[in-house]
């Protein structure tokens, strides 16, 4: 297989879509790879660049390496065409709105240069708050949300797709430049402040499309032969006037006398009613996600409109970590072949959320790493099913054996069934999955905590800093025994505990320094679950996870977190929190198994939890958090779906947390998240406080859980942590306020926005300890 010849240096291409000229085809292709560098080079490199510690030249260096190094690596894999422009220094929305002269205006008045205005806006400066991050549709990786206005503008103001083609380019490689598509831009895009009510960023479209016009002739004068449009807007329901703006960009776009090839890139999920509006429009190619929604094949296969045009068969899971059922995969691209004009090979979505390389994963059982793909296998997958859909199976006969082989060693491993697992779970009645009435638990609770009026806590962690995640990597490394390590944190959560307690707060915790993750320290102690070593996955801009791989039957060999939680308690005599991470977070932040419903994998992960519960109820932990921020994320895109979502992520919760006293109190925990899906199932989760992120949306989510009929404790975040900002007593105390003329006040906790981890204790200290003083003054002035 080969890659694209190159064209030469600087001339034009010889076609365009105008001249009817054949063209290369996609092939096999990827929509797109991760970009944080293998050792997380560039994390390193922006955290670097921000404190100030190289120049922007070294930054650029970093990043120029990382993007030489995967188009190399992709050509030399053997894809027929290459993606470009899918690197980003911080999110590819942002960079979107920077290529499009539509940042906030707060930045673009700051009078910095391109690359700190950019920054500006990812992560905000004194007076110029960062623009609202949110979830790109169900995955764990977080975009900068665009701000329009009636009066935005667009124009093309950016040039970055056009360098990294011509970069990629000076080494002999022809790319395909990757860009948000219109539509979803616009779509995922918020109303700005002071826009009229009810106006609606999609409202521009006509105002856009100009600019992408502009940008598709450039690129086409620059010799670009296919650019790639990302819609993953259309793999959720959309309104009958949404699908009329995709149809309508598309006719426009497509229409454009000089441009490059366009191929629509629509994945996390089946396109509905937006494949046969993209079949019908003068488009050359279609990239589609054949993963997630088996059904999509079908659909696909009875579009007559896709006859002239080239259809990219996404097979192999972008989001996932399994080999490629080949067979599977070859049967589904095949169906396609009388359909479409030419069938290509791809990803069902960019690469960007998969780690990139499993064979260095070599503390992980060699026959569970076997069963593995990351990024780069993935390439190799790609490639290996496309050379068999040309060339035939005996072309490639000895590795497609190699992959049935894996595929059949992981079907056939009956160790990974635990038939006690199995048989707890057969056995489970209603009764597991209920507590007694809320109102006699508050009581109990009420007496066995006798806490005052607004009672304040954080949310768990206190800042990670260089010195305990030092300790951490010296462990790690063997530099230092498990002895040293434990008195290490031991000496960190005393050091917590007693800044605490000097601060005042009511409900103490022991500030999470032994975990690395909320979710990847419960998998390292779980069976079933297999950790990585190098796994690293962009989560927004340079922060990073490691989702563990959930292979097995879920089980606790051991208590978890009841030793910290215990030494903890036993330094003050102030209720202490035991802090634990709830079933469905847990799977939304791993790589699942996919060989069961998730319900299932879910209910033992939630018995699993439900174990250390009530180890820590018995251990005197009179409060127990079970963190569910993911419980949004996890939510199914089509609404039909959301049902059966709901049923099985409340039971799994409450199977969790129920079984215990009356007087044992359990908090839990979201953020990250608009709420407005997710607020019947908040009231139905059964827990005794929620602690909720509220304080950049200034305590709107109270009046929407009020409404909801929610009837529980609930702690609105009044101090936001994504923010080096320290709030100030006034504004906390107006927080409270209007927190208490929301919500009864007996039922109003103190709290910041989320876990404190990220932050430093310059910022945290004080800001604590103007939470506490404003929870005191308005306690004072309640009602008696
Ligand atoms: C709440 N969020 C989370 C999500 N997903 C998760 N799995 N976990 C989450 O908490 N999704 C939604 C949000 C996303 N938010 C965040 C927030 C913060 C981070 C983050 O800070 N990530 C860290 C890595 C955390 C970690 O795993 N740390 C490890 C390893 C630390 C490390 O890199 N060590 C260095 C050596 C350190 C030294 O010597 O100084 C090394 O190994 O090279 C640990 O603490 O042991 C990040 O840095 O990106 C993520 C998502
Ligand atoms: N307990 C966790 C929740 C984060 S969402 C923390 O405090 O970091
Ligand atoms: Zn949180």
């Amino acid at each position: 297989m080969t890659v694209s010849s190159p064209t030469p240096s600087g001339g034009p291409a010889p076609t365009g879509p105008s001249e009817q000229s054949p063209r290369t085809p996609i092939g096999a292709t990827v929509l797109g790879y991760p970009r944080i560098g293998p050792d997380r080079e560039l994390k390193r490199a922006l955290e670097r660049y921000w404190a100030g510690r190289i120049d922007e030249a070294e930054l650029h260096e970093v990043a120029r390496k990382i993007r030489v190094d995967t188009w190399r690596g992709l050509a030399d894999a053997g894809l027929d065409t290459i993606p470009s422009n899918t690197f980003s220094y911080y999110d590819q929305v942002l960079d979107t709105a920077t290529l499009f002269g539509a940042l906030p205006s707060r930045f673009t008045r700051l009078g910095a240069g391109p690359t700190d205005t950019y920054f500006a806006a990812a992560r905000g400066v004194q007076d110029a708050p960062a623009m609202e991050m949110t979830k790109w549709f169900d995955t764990n990786y977080h975009y900068l949300v665009p701000e329009l206005g009636p009066d935005s503008t667009f124009s093309v103001a950016g040039s970055k797709p056009i360098e990294e083609y011509r970069e990629a380019r000076a080494l002999g490689l022809e790319t395909r430049p990757v860009l948000v598509g219109p539509v979803t831009f616009l779509l995922l895009s918020k109303a700005a402040d002071g826009a009229p009510e009810g106006f609606r960023p999609i409202e521009l479209l006509d105002k856009l499309l100009p600019a992408y016009v502009e940008l598709l002739r450039t690129l086409h004068d620059e010799g670009v032969r296919w650019v790639q449009l990302d819609e993953p807007a259309f793999a959720a329901d959309r309104t009958q006037s949404e699908l009329d703006a995709l149809a309508r960009a598309y006719q426009a776009l497509g229409s454009a006398r000089e441009r490059p090839g366009i191929m629509v890139a629509g994945y996390f999920g089946g396109l509905g009613d937006a494949l046969g509006l993209l079949a019908r429009s003068p488009i050359e190619a279609l990239a589609v996600d054949l993963v997630t929604d088996p059904s999509t094949v079908d659909a696909v296969a009875a579009e007559r409109g896709l006859r002239d045009k080239e259809v990219v068969a996404g097979v192999v899971d972008g989001r996932n970590i399994w080999r490629v059922d080949v067979d599977g995969a070859l049967a589904r691209a095949a169906t396609l072949l009388g359909t479409a004009g030419t069938v290509g090979v791809g990803t069902s979505c960019s690469l960007l959320h998969v780690p990139y390389d499993v064979d260095r994963e070599t503390g992980i059982d060699a026959r569970v790493r076997d069963w593995l793909a990351f990024a780069g296998q993935k390439v190799d997958e790609v490639v290996l099913i496309g050379r068999a859909l040309r060339e035939g199976q005996e072309s490639v006969a000895a590795q497609l054996e190699t992959a049935r082989s894996a595929t059949r060693d992981r079907a056939g491993a009956g160790d990974l069934r635990d038939q006690r697992v199995r048989a707890r779970l057969e056995a489970l009645k209603p009764e597991h999955t209920r507590r007694g009435d809320y109102a006699t638990r508050a009581a109990a609770q009420q007496e066995a905590l006798k806490l005052p009026a607004l009672p304040s806590t954080t949310i768990g962690s206190f800042p990670q800093t260089g010195e305990v995640r030092r300790q951490r990597a010296a462990y790690r490394a063997g530099r230092i025994g498990a002895e040293d390590y434990r008195a290490a944190m031991r000496a960190e959560v005393e050091r917590v505990v007693r800044l605490q307690e000097d601060l005042g707060l009511d409900v103490l915790v022991h500030g999470e320094p032994e975990r690395n993750d909320m979710v990847q320290y419960f998998a390292e102690q779980l069976a079933g679950f297999a950790a990585t070593e190098h796994g690293w996955v962009q989560s927004y801009g340079s922060r990073c996870v490691r989702p563990p791989v959930l292979y097995g039957d879920v089980s606790r060999p051991a208590p978890m977190t009841v030793e910290w939680a215990k030494y903890a308690q036993s330094l003050t005599e102030r209720p202490v929190k035991g802090m634990l991470t709830a079933p469905v977070t847990i799977l939304a932040w791993s790589f699942v198994r996919d060989d069961q419903p998730l319900a299932d994998t879910a209910r033992q992960v939630a018995l699993a939890i439900r174990d250390e519960v009530h180890d820590l109820e018995s251990a005197g932990i009179r409060v127990i958090q079970v963190d569910e921020p993911a419980l949004r994320e996890l939510l199914p895109l089509r609404a039909a779906e959301h049902k059966a979502y709901f049923d099985w992520a409340v039971e799994s919760f409450r199977l969790a947390t129920s079984g215990i006293s009356d007087a044992t109190q359990i908090h839990t925990h979201m953020c990250y998240s608009e709420f407005g899906d997710i607020l019947p199932a908040i009231e139905a989760i059964d827990a005794d406080v929620t602690s909720i992120e509220a304080a950049r949306s200034r305590m709107e989510v109270l009046t929407d859980l009020d409404e909801a009929g929610f009837s529980r404790g609930v702690g609105p975040g009044v101090y936001d942590i994504h923010s080096p900002r320290v709030p100030d007593v006034d504004e906390v105390s107006s927080l409270l306020r209007t927190a208490v003329e929301a919500v009864p006040a007996e039922r109003v906790w103190v709290n910041p926005d989320c876990g404190l981890k990220t932050r430093g204790y310059a910022e945290v200290e004080p800001a604590l300890r103007n939470l506490v003083t404003a929870a005191r003054q308005v306690r004072a002035q309640l009602p008696a």
